[in-house]
């Protein structure tokens, strides 16, 4: 790998699942004016967010990263980025609770639009048409004229990030967040339904010690800590001319940062050691993450640490395991016992939805919420094992009462999936399971039973 980087040095590397642009001049266009707008975000929350994370990577902390699979351009309002907000809230004040740690809380959101496929063509019918590669590229209509990729949909990406960011602070800072009413909607989740039932004696837990600290005097309504909240965004850095655009030179500390989100995360299909991905994000300050599934050795995964963070500062890298429940436990104790030896300070996060995803009967792509629990709970065992810190969660998920993946309390099942299938590519966890999958992670890593 050349020691010298620049925002634009990736081109000289092999590149995976790169959209074939027809026109490279309106492509060009694009992207100067994506470089000429003001950064999304800043490089000192950047850097806020990689210290959280440096305190999940010491054991002191837990990552909550979660959202869409894909942002959609025609699912785009306000009510949809409110729901998406309250359920991640919902969830974080389970594990925060539980866990007795801080919950860094961190969206696949405001920008994460952009899909690897596993196939570069779709067969509908007897023709062949290019794949969806997500709404930054083309649409999804199953048409070879949908799926032609336009630039202009880059700049429309920028812009609904824009938006969806600053709805995101404006929730969180201006009393959508405040612990109260978060709480409150926990109980009205348990109360509403037998598959919240399970979970009443956990929420009156966090009942009585709200209540507590109200007689120590403490005003949960004003007090600023707990009634606003840090919701960090993320997507998976795949079109790194989009990356490229959003680089810009910090300007009190002179290094480099992508400011299209504050973290950024490499996927399975383009993690290659010497490939333009990893190239490219080696050089940015911001945290990065990278999915770590089935195949990867031990050996690889140190080679990831040394590339992406030669200095070993705590919280710059998460590996993010998605290995599948029958496979996790095996397969991640020996790179976290390579890890752990080699003294890389990373936060283990587990992806307990790419490795389970299956087609249903009537041809749906599908996950059971059963073996998202099992893939988390072989994660923990995992860790247990090795002595290692299970430091997150990592989910797709919509506030929405989707149908999209099978299971959970209310027992979805495989004719259920027609009902409200709305995902434009993977299948989402709808609010109410989102919820249960927060208590049940609360209870295996309170109880040790996993
Ligand atoms: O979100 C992840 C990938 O883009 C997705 O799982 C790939 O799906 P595919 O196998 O249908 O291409
Ligand atoms: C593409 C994704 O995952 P992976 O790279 O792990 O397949 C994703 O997180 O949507
Ligand atoms: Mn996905």
């Amino acid at each position: 790998m050349a020691k010298s980087w620049s925002p634009d040095s990736w081109r000289g590397f092999p590149i995976k699942q790169q959209p074939q642009w027809p026109d490279e001049a309106e492509l060009d266009r694009a992207l100067k004016q994506i470089h000429s707008y003001p950064p999304l975000v800043f490089a000192g929350e950047a850097r806020s967010l990689q210290a959280g994370l440096g305190q999940v990577a010491a054991g002191n902390a837990f990552l909550l990263q979660a959202g869409d699979c894909a942002e959609s351009f025609e699912e785009f309002s306000a009510d949809n980025i409110r729901e998406k907000l309250r359920v991640i809230l919902q969830m974080a004040i389970v594990l925060t609770y539980s866990m007795g740690v801080p919950v860094m809380k961190v969206g696949r959101l405001a920008g994460q639009f952009a899909k690897p496929r596993s196939a570069d063509f779709e067969k509908i019918g007897d023709e062949e048409i290019p794949s969806f590669r997500g709404h930054i590229v083309n649409a999804a209509g199953a048409t070879a004229a949908a799926r032609v990729p336009s630039p202009e949909r880059l700049v429309q990406a920028y812009h609904q990030s824009s938006a969806t960011l600053n709805l995101v602070r404006a929730f969180t800072k201006g009393g959508f967040a405040a612990l109260d009413r978060v709480h409150a909607w926990n109980q009205e989740f348990v109360a509403s339904s037998p598959a919240g039932e399970r979970y009443e004696q956990l929420a009156n837990e966090i009942d009585r010690a709200l209540r507590f600290m109200r007689a120590t005097g403490m005003d949960t309504e004003s007090n600023s800590n707990l009634s606003t909240v840090d919701i960090f965004t993320s997507h998976e850095a795949l079109l790194l001319s989009y990356e490229e655009a959003l680089t810009r030179k910090d300007s009190t500390t002179g290094g480099w940062y992508d400011c299209s989100a504050h973290m950024l995360w490499i996927g399975e299909r383009t993690r290659e050691l010497d490939g333009a991905h990893v190239e490219f994000l080696r050089g940015v300050g911001n945290p990065i993450g990278c999915k770590v599934g089935p195949t990867a050795s031990a050996d690889e995964v140190l080679e990831l640490c040394e590339a992406i963070n030669p200095a070993r500062i705590p919280g710059r890298l998460t590996l993010i395991s998605r290995m599948g429940a029958g496979k996790v436990e095996d397969g991640l104790r020996p790179l976290l016992r390579a890890v752990r030896d080699a003294g890389h300070p990373v936060v283990w996060a587990c992806d307990p939805m790419h490795g389970n995803t299956f087609t249903s009967a009537g041809g749906r792509k599908t996950r059971d919420f059963e073996s998202i629990i099992s893939e988390i709970e072989g994660f923990v065992r995992a860790h247990r094992a090795e002595n290692t810190w299970p430091g997150g969660i990592h989910v797709e998920l919509t506030g929405d009462d989707v149908t999209e993946c099978v299971g959970g309390g209310d027992e979805l099942r495989d004719a259920d999936l027609d009902t409200r299938y709305e995902t434009v590519c993977d299948p989402r966890l709808n609010g109410r399971q989102s919820i249960e999958l927060a208590f049940r992670t609360a209870d295996l890593i309170r109880n040790g039973d996993a």
